[in-house]
């Protein structure tokens, strides 16, 4: 799919959310996800949906570009096979160097799955997105406990050319709202990124940012929050992006139309 290119304005609407827009060492972690009017992010479990349009589809990869790592849930790479490479290369660039500016410029896929149910196989998009030079090969991130009893499955992700990493002090036991600060160690410690954006699904979010508000964490967890609003209304059986507290931290909100949806980019967290 070849998207379409993003005007000048959009980039200036996004520039000062990112990650190389900003002075600090610390790890930059963005949440940005589509959601309908009703704050459904799919029309249900299990189901691929599309919500953006061509235009903030575009600014998910601008987005893509501009960081590190890109995680998803295993909830979500089962439901969707996604990709997860960058598919907005310069487009004065041609051939080959089309090719190796994608690779470049895609992030790292991360698939965060504590139970380690997550099956990858040659046909997965983001494996023949490895394979074909257009996108880096994944790495998924899995309790200790998973880690430790899963040598055989290991091997075999590994012969792919997947990595498995334990994500230290997690087991099946660790409660939800602990596991955030473990995987933030994982991401310093064990992968060295300094900036990831985080696309879902709704487990994913809605832990994160209860994990954010509740300060459990010296620093912030999520920077900054960027969310596409389409103009639909996915119904009660759709999957619901709504944490378990009230919630009302974001700064520095800013509002853009992309095509027919509105994007908003904020920080999280008091101004600054
Ligand atoms: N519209 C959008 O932008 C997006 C929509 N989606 C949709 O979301 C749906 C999938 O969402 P969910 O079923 O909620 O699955 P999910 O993608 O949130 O994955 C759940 C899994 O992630 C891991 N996980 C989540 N939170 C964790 C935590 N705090 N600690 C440790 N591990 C944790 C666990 O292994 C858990 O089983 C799909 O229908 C997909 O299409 C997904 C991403 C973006
Ligand atoms: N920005 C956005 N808009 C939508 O309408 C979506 N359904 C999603 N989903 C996310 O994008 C992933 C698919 O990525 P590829 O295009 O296959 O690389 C999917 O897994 C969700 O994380 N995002």
């Amino acid at each position: 799919m070849s998207l379409p290119p993003l005007p000048p304005s959009a980039c200036a609407f996004l520039d000062p959310y990112l990650p190389s827009n900003t002075s600090s060492s610390e790890l930059f972690i963005t949440l940005t996800y589509a959601a309908s009017l009703d704050s459904r992010i799919s029309l249900g479990p299990g189901i691929r949906t599309a919500l953006s349009g061509p235009e903030s589809k575009t600014m998910t990869h601008y987005l893509r570009a501009h960081h590190d790592a890109i995680l998803v849930g295993a909830g979500t790479f089962a439901a969707d096979d996604p990709g997860l490479n960058c598919r907005y290369p310069p487009a004065s660039l041609s051939g080959a160097d089309r090719s190796q500016s994608a690779l470049d410029c895609s992030p790292l896929p991360l698939i965060l799955d504590q139970s380690f149910r997550t099956n990858i196989s040659l046909e997965s998009k983001v494996l023949q997105n490895a394979t074909q030079g257009i996108g880096k090969f994944p790495v998924v991130l899995v309790s200790t406990s998973r880690y430790a009893e899963c040598a055989d499955k290991i091997q075999a992700l590994e012969k792919l050319g997947v990595r498995v990493v334990p994500i230290r002090g997690l087991t099946s036991l660790t409660p939800r709202g602990e596991s955030w600060e473990l995987i933030r160690r994982t991401f310093v410690d064990d992968l060295r990124i300094k900036s990831v954006m985080i696309e879902g699904g709704a487990q994913v979010i809605n832990d994160l940012l209860a994990a954010s508000t509740s300060g459990t964490s010296s620093e912030a967890l999520v920077k900054t929050v960027i969310v596409t609003i389409a103009p639909v209304l996915l119904g009660e059986k759709g999957v619901q992006v709504s944490p378990a507290q009230a919630m009302d931290e974001l700064s520095n909100v800013r509002w853009e139309p992309f095509g027919r949806d509105v994007v908003m980019a904020a920080s999280f967290g008091s101004s600054s």
